[in-house]
């Protein structure tokens, strides 16, 4: 392991509506433990002495942005949201290249609604991928047994699931590949669901970092629930 952490750009998408969630507004934008996720999301970021700076992909109408605080913070960046995650996430490293990021450069892209994220995790990534030639991810492998249905929702079989691993963020990707991988995916209409789809398409081979699976996503209310009891215990 590299134990000197490289310098990275970090890009939060945060533009999404989050219909799973069916809220009154976006999730990120949903309280817990007295601020937004969206804030908690960006504090591991923020608090990084090798951050060189960090742009959030917002919605182009989004009116909660500008009553936070940090929307004051000149190391934080705006780009303008996609229809698509991927959409978001290219905005943002068009700004970054308007920054004076270089290809070269490390860019960390976190989901706005991972508000939970450990600086022991973010640390672990960047020093394991620090000279990888392709990048990664954290992610956490499967701990259930998995099972495939048919479409009458009937098991079909059960997955060997020793392969099988859950997707989290940070992803982390050296910015002129990523910009491409992204970019020509888009074109080809190929499906992506995040960084390492885009990288995968591209022909790489990302490599899995394990991390903590509390680093979730809040993709529904009861995951929201789950982290709110949480804060209060650990506050
Ligand atoms: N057009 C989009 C869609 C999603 N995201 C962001 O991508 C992250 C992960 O996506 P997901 O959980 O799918 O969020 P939503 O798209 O908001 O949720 P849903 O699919 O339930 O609508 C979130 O931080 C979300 O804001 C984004 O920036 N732009
Ligand atoms: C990027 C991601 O969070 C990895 O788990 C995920 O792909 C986001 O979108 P999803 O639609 O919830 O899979």
């Amino acid at each position: 392991m590299n134990l000197s952490l490289p310098a990275f750009w970090a890009v939060i998408p945060a533009a999404g509506v989050g219909a799973r969630m069916a809220a009154d507004r976006p999730k990120q934008y949903l309280q817990l433990g007295g601020r937004t996720i969206l804030e908690h999301s960006l504090d591991c970021f923020l608090d990084h002495p090798s951050l060189k700076g960090l742009v959030v992909s917002l919605a182009v109408d989004d009116p909660y942005w500008p009553s936070l605080s940090c929307a004051n913070d000149s190391r934080i960046v705006r780009a303008d949201g996609g229809d698509e995650r991927s959409g978001s996430v290219l905005n943002a490293l068009l700004q970054l290249n308007a920054l004076g990021a270089s290809d070269d450069d490390w860019v960390l892209v976190h989901d706005a609604a991972r508000p939970n994220l450990s600086r022991d995790d973010l640390d672990k990534l960047l020093a394991e991928l620090a000279d990888d030639p392709v990048g990664g991810l954290l992610a956490v492998p499967a701990r259930d047994t998995l099972k495939r249905i048919d479409k009458r929702g009937r098991v079909v079989e059960t997955v060997d699931r020793s392969l099988i691993w859950q997707a989290y963020t940070p992803q982390m990707f050296r910015l002129g590949a990523l910009h491409r991988a992204l970019a020509d995916s888009l074109v080809a209409d190929a499906v992506i669901t995040d960084e390492a789809s885009a990288m995968e398409w591209s022909g790489q081979a990302p490599r899995l970092i394990e991390g903590r699976a509390d680093n979730i996503k809040v993709t529904r209310p009861e995951d929201l629930e789950w982290l709110r009891l949480r804060w209060v215990n650990r506050r």
